[in-house]
């Protein structure tokens, strides 16, 4: 599906394809200036994360290995549950490494706040963030997040990874769900 044909489950088109992969360039230089001369650890959070990981790790100089986490704490909803549920650990001991967590998006920074406290207690050698989305106006954490590609509104977002019930996260954009989709 492209912007042109969004289907009615769409409302808007927030971030296009191009504005995404100019922003993840971006960031890539200022990681690759952070972690010079280092060896870097990507850890993806499983599902959303993937687009983020695949075309960040690409636009990288840097050597990495990856390394993917799966957590869930929305369910089929739209609203986290504050509740985060480990599906899948990582395969690698993180201790002593360079870690930089990589996520799709920062709601509430629940999940993140506890991905945080968790990957914090295996004393890798540092551990940062790097999230493509942010949504200043819904946190009920605070989270200090190096590299935030970018703060969007407070609104139910699908696309680049992102998922409403499982679906939509190969669109190449990231766009907002018409209310009607989830009854609002
Ligand atoms: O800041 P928060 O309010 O915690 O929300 C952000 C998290 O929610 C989404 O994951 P989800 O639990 O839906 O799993 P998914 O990545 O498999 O879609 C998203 O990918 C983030 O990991
Ligand atoms: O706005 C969102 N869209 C999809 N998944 C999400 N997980 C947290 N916030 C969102
Ligand atoms: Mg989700």
């Amino acid at each position: 599906m492209n912007e042109k044909d969004m289907g009615t489950d769409l409302q808007s088109v927030l971030l296009t394809k191009e504005e995404i992969d100019a922003k993840l360039v971006e960031l890539a230089a200022k990681i690759d200036a952070e972690y010079a001369g280092r060896d870097l650890l990507l850890v993806g959070v499983l599902k959303g994360a993937v687009m983020v990981m695949a075309d960040l790790a690409r636009a990288l100089s840097t050597p990495i290995t990856m390394d993917w986490m799966a957590v869930s704490s929305y369910g089929a909803g739209t609203q986290s549950s504050g509740v985060v549920r480990i599906l899948k650990d990582l395969d690698t001991d993180i201790k002593g490494k360079h870690v930089l967590i990589v996520e799709d998006i920062i709601d509430s920074g629940l999940t993140l706040s506890w991905l945080l406290s968790n990957l914090g207690s295996r004393e890798p050698e540092s551990l940062e963030v790097c999230t493509l989305l942010r949504k200043p106006d819904a946190a009920k954490v605070a989270i200090d997040v190096k590299w935030i590609g970018f703060d969007i509104p407070n609104e139910f977002v699908v696309g680049y990874g992102l998922d409403y019930a499982e679906k939509y996260r190969n669109l190449p954009f990231v766009g907002t769900l018409a209310p009607h989709v989830y009854g609002g």
